[in-house]
């Protein structure tokens, strides 16, 4: 159930449109400088998942800025190219069309350099990502944050559950390499900047061998 949930486009979007200047168009050309000879990406993608409030858009907002990465809201991009299969009134929200995401955005991970920001993981191409980022945040904040959205109460529950169980850090071990796989606590301020920090190192130390000991 709180999978089903959570493969959803959120009906609260207010919260996002501070950062919809930083939303990228899939259709932005391919850039020659950033793809290697022989197609060997330049730059790494990140995927940044994690349960809906626990500060994807923030933190990748953030990030993009700092690295100069692209920020890739899934959200936004099914909503703007009409990537899902209507509206569902009793999870109030669209469906995704997970294909149709998939096929938009073929060309646009290829090149690299992107941070993909979705409150899910296992419907991409496991090639896509070089690292998987999943944002942690304690029930008790958690809940505050997502009672300020007007959720219903059984929306409110699913995707509380949702971080309790923790569903998206299981989801993204079973979906891509384990070692690929990190955790970031994402409570204050604090851990954003300390996030984006690390992974700022990250990006600038990509392809070199200890790349993924974070
Ligand atoms: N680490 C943090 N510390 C304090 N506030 C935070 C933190 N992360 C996010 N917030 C706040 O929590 C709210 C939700 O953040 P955000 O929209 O980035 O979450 P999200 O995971 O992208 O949600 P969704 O999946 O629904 O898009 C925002 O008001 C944001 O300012």
């Amino acid at each position: 159930m709180w999978k089903h949930t959570i493969r959803c486009v959120s009906a609260s979007f207010t919260h996002m449109e501070t950062y919809q200047g930083k939303l990228i168009s899939s259709c932005s050309e391919p850039n020659p400088d950033m793809v290697q000879e022989g197609g060997q990406r330049k730059k790494p993608n990140i995927l940044v998942t994690g349960t809906p409030g626990t500060g994807k858009t923030t933190m990748c907002s953030a990030l993009a800025e700092a690295i100069h990465l692209r920020h890739i809201n899934i959200g936004e991009l099914v909503k703007e190219k009409n990537l899902h299969d209507g509206w569902d009134d009793e999870l109030d929200c669209y469906v995704i069309n997970e294909d149709l995401v998939c096929d938009e955005l073929e060309d646009t991970m290829e090149e690299g350099g992107n941070i993909v920001d979705y409150h899910g993981c296992d419907f991409f191409p496991v090639r896509w990502f070089d690292i998987v980022v999943v944002l942690q945040t304690d029930n008790s904040v958690l809940y505050d944050r997502l009672s300020k959205r007007g959720y219903s109460e059984s929306k409110l529950s699913n995707n509380f559950e949702c971080e309790i169980f923790q569903v998206l850090l299981e989801e993204a071990k079973e979906s891509y390499p384990e070692e690929r796989v990190l955790a970031l606590k994402s409570d204050t301020i604090e851990d954003i900047s300390r996030n984006v920090a690390t992974l700022t190192d990250w990006v600038r130390n990509w392809n070199s061998p200890s790349s993924l000991n974070l």
